[in-house]
């Protein structure tokens, strides 16, 4: 609900935000010009208008009025020789700087601001435009908060694409100064409809008679004598030689008639207070007489087109990536709930076989991602759950704030629930997530539709197998046919290969694909317009590969970009295994059915903090791909183990060349059957106090390779950082620490 209530007056005002929010950005550029350009503002008590006007006298005999904008600029208007004119003055000395010529491209942006050049429609749709954005700011922070896990962790960093991070950084950063400019814009539009009080601007009686004696020096008025430069709005003179006529002052604090004799005023009304209030809110808006508030609010409007055009991307693939599923019920009105935790979709497959065959026997089906757990189903007799596992056991993108939703919930629903966890034994936490969730409802008194069950790679006969189990728990025969969507996969042809570690049992190979269509180089113009024929990817992103004959995918990390013109990969041979038999029989020219499993939160995070690069054996992949685009030469250390310096040394002389052109700071190897063998995790306590110094400076680290080494590492690293008051969780907490571990 939250979701709709942020995307949908996102969607709709994406372009009108966009046209209001630069011309906003360019408008309020105007109060710091104006206050650059400025002669410096004489301190309140210094000069009186009385003064000024004496000083105008002497340059300009045929003044007409004098005009103080809110940042203190001085406008003399004047007749010279039957001809108009306006002069900007110094308030010292009344002298002319130069001619005063209001900008017509400024005139003419501020009318697109205020009406979109469309006068009355033009103001309405601007007005709820500002609506939008107050509930685009409101509705993003709560969104925020909920994402991150309440308020206090607003600042904490965010996870996802780089469109995601884009959006969200952004909106983060510029959040109050959009409400700000949101909420005074749409009170300033509220009061052009008179939905809400302007107050009374001064509008002071005019007088019926005045004095009628000869005019006095300006400079010697006494009302003019009482009033401060600084609360000078306007003085508008009397005709020359027209006894009847007095002059007109306006101040912040409100207007009068001022007699051209005696110098008393002849009358006088303050502004009220609600129209104080309008001309605050309205300084609010536009900064003029605040410059430097003008520069945050443009600054922050100019965050707006960019969240403008990734807020619907992330909408569209958010679109996309939902499964399409027949007839599904609200969480309110259905008897069955499925919730579904998937990071790659393949379990929202088996998901969708469960709903359609439920409702075929005439059942109201609703099904979501786990994410969006109800704190109640009402009419719901069933709960199901079908969730993946990644990470190390770790929870899968669509379910990670299942378990904080399930803790904060007070009351248990009396529903009976049955887990089924999708994995992989191959992972030593098989369906470590599942049974975690598993645990977590156990423990809140969840009563148990049935025990949990596992599913390993996919297997249909099992997920069959299953519902048979179901449909005796619930009395309804389900027959669950589950035919796996083979993943939508291009082909890609090996172009390279280069081989290692066959001496020393551990036969690794590393792997270079290219499209196939431009196997040998792409053309000019190709690479010109960055075409490779690959799908995009970045290093640290995974790469599914079919092994012939098979539907369930093997995930390898990736050790280039997509930019490169080459799909890299580093496998090591696994006796046994089918897919990494596959790929070391592969000859140069044979092809594979591979697709992109992006992996956002595996790479350097921006900045120039530096990076250590943890790894072992196949681990280097990624690591590689990092530190051949750090073209920054950015601080690098990498810590890599194998097995000798001779046979398995990954990519020995590439790291040797990073290290000559600096992209690598520096390169720690060390080996395990040499004869002073040591593991990564070694040489890490060994380095205690420089990686404490790069710590301290803001250092990540990123790991990948076996999780027995990553569990070393984060066991060593713990006890270099001890000292520091710092422990992993708390680093991985920060997203300073991050692993790939298979
Ligand atoms: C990077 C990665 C890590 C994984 N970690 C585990 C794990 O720790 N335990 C497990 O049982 N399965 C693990 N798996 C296997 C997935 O859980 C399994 O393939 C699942 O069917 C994927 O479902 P999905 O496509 O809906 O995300 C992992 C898969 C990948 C790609």
């Amino acid at each position: 609900m939250l979701r709709q209530f942020h995307s949908l007056p996102g969607l709709i005002a994406a372009l009108f935000v966009i046209v209001l929010s630069v011309t906003g950005a360019i408008l309020s550029l105007n109060p710091a010009l104006e206050r650059a350009g400025s002669v410096v503002v004489p301190a309140t008590g210094q000069i009186s208008v009385a003064e000024l006007a004496g000083k105008v006298a002497e340059h300009y005999p045929g003044v007409n009025q004098i005009e103080r904008t809110p940042l203190g600029t001085l406008i003399v208007y004047y007749t010279r020789d039957g001809q108009m004119g306006a002069d900007r003055v110094d308030p010292r000395t009344g002298q002319s700087i130069a001619a005063y010529e209001p900008s017509s491209f400024s005139a003419w942006v501020k009318n697109l601001h205020r009406s979109l050049l469309l006068d009355m429609p033009g103001r309405a749709v601007a007005g709820i435009m500002a609506l939008a954005m107050v509930v685009l700011a409101i509705s993003g922070a709560l969104l925020l908060a909920a994402r991150l896990g309440g308020w206090r962790q607003l600042l904490r960093p965010v996870r996802g694409t780089l469109i995601q991070r884009l959006h969200i950084e952004l909106g983060r950063a510029a959040m109050l100064g959009l409400l700000l400019s949101g909420l005074t814009a749409s009170y300033l539009s509220a009061t052009t409809f008179g939905l809400a009080p302007e107050g009374v601007a001064a509008e002071p009686e005019f007088p019926m008679e005045v004095s009628g004696g000869p005019p006095a020096a300006v400079d010697t008025l006494s009302a003019l004598k009482a009033t401060d430069l600084n609360d000078l709005r306007e003085l508008v003179y009397p005709y020359p030689n027209d006894p009847t006529d007095m002059y007109s002052l306006s101040t912040d604090q409100g207007a009068g008639y001022i007699d051209q004799a005696s110098g008393e005023w002849l009358s006088y009304q303050p502004h009220d207070a609600t129209h104080r209030l309008y001309e605050f809110i309205y300084m609010l808006h536009t900064g003029e007489g605040l410059w430097w508030l003008g520069v945050i609010l443009g600054l922050a409007s100019l965050t707006v087109p960019v969240m403008a055009v990734t807020g619907p991307i992330i909408w569209w693939k958010r679109q996309q990536s939902k499964p399409k599923l027949a007839a599904n019920s609200g969480p309110n009105a259905a008897d069955s709930i499925i919730l579904v935790g998937s990071e790659g979709n393949t379990t929202w497959g088996f998901a969708r076989t469960l709903h359609d065959s439920l409702a075929r026997k005439g059942h109201r089906v609703h099904t979501a991602p786990m994410n969006q757990l109800a704190s109640g189903y009402r009419g719901a007799k069933r709960l199901f759950i079908l969730t993946a596992t990644y990470g190390d056991g770790d929870a899968p993108a669509s379910a990670s704030r299942f378990l904080a939703r399930l803790e904060k919930m007070s009351n248990t629903p009396d529903l009976p629930v049955a887990v089924l966890g999708f994995g992989d034994r191959q992972f030593p936490r098989f369906c470590g997530f599942a049974k975690e969730v598993e645990a977590a409802l156990a423990a809140k008194g969840w009563p148990q539709l049935l025990p949990l069950d596992t599913i390993n790679q996919q297997s249909p006969q099992a997920f069959t197998r299953w519902g048979d189990a179901v449909s005796k728990a619930i009395s309804t025969e389900l027959t669950l046919i589950h035919t796996p969507t083979r993943p939508h996969t291009t082909t890609l042809k090996l172009g390279e290969r280069v081989d290692y570690g066959a001496d020393v049992q551990a036969p690794t190979a590393v792997l270079r694909f290219r499209a196939p269509e431009n196997g040998s180089q792409p053309s000019l113009l190709n690479r010109l317009l960055g075409r490779t024929g690959l799908p995009p990817f970045e290093a640290g992103d995974l790469v599914g590969i079919l092994p012939p004959d098979s539907h369930v995918p093997r995930f390898y990390s990736l050790a280039s970009a997509s930019k490169d013109g080459t799909l890299e990969i580093c496998v090591r041979h696994h006796p046994g295994g089918l897919c990494s038999s596959f790929l070391h029989a592969l000859p140069v020219g044979g092809t594979i059915e591979a697709f992109i499993q992006p992996n956002p939160d595996f790479r350097p995070a921006a900045g120039k903090a530096p990076v250590v690069l943890i790894g072992a054996g196949t681990g280097i992949g990624p690591l590689i791909g990092f530190i051949r685009h750090n073209k920054a030469h950015r601080s690098m250390h990498l810590y890599w183990g194998g097995r000798s310096p001779q046979s398995d040394f990954l990519y020995e002389p590439e790291l040797n060349t990073y290290m000559e052109d600096k992209r690598l700071t520096e390169l720690n190897a060390v080996f395990s059957r040499v004869s002073d063998s040591a593991y990564v995790q070694d040489k890490i306590s060994v380095d205690a106090v420089q990686l404490r110094r790069l710590i301290e400076k803001g250092a990540q680290i990123l790991v990948c390779g076996g999780r027995d080494m990553a569990a070393s590492v984060m066991a060593a690293m713990d006890e270099v950082i001890a000292p520091l008051g710092m422990d992993v969780a708390t680093l991985k907490a920060q997203g300073r620490y991050r692993e790939d571990v298979y």
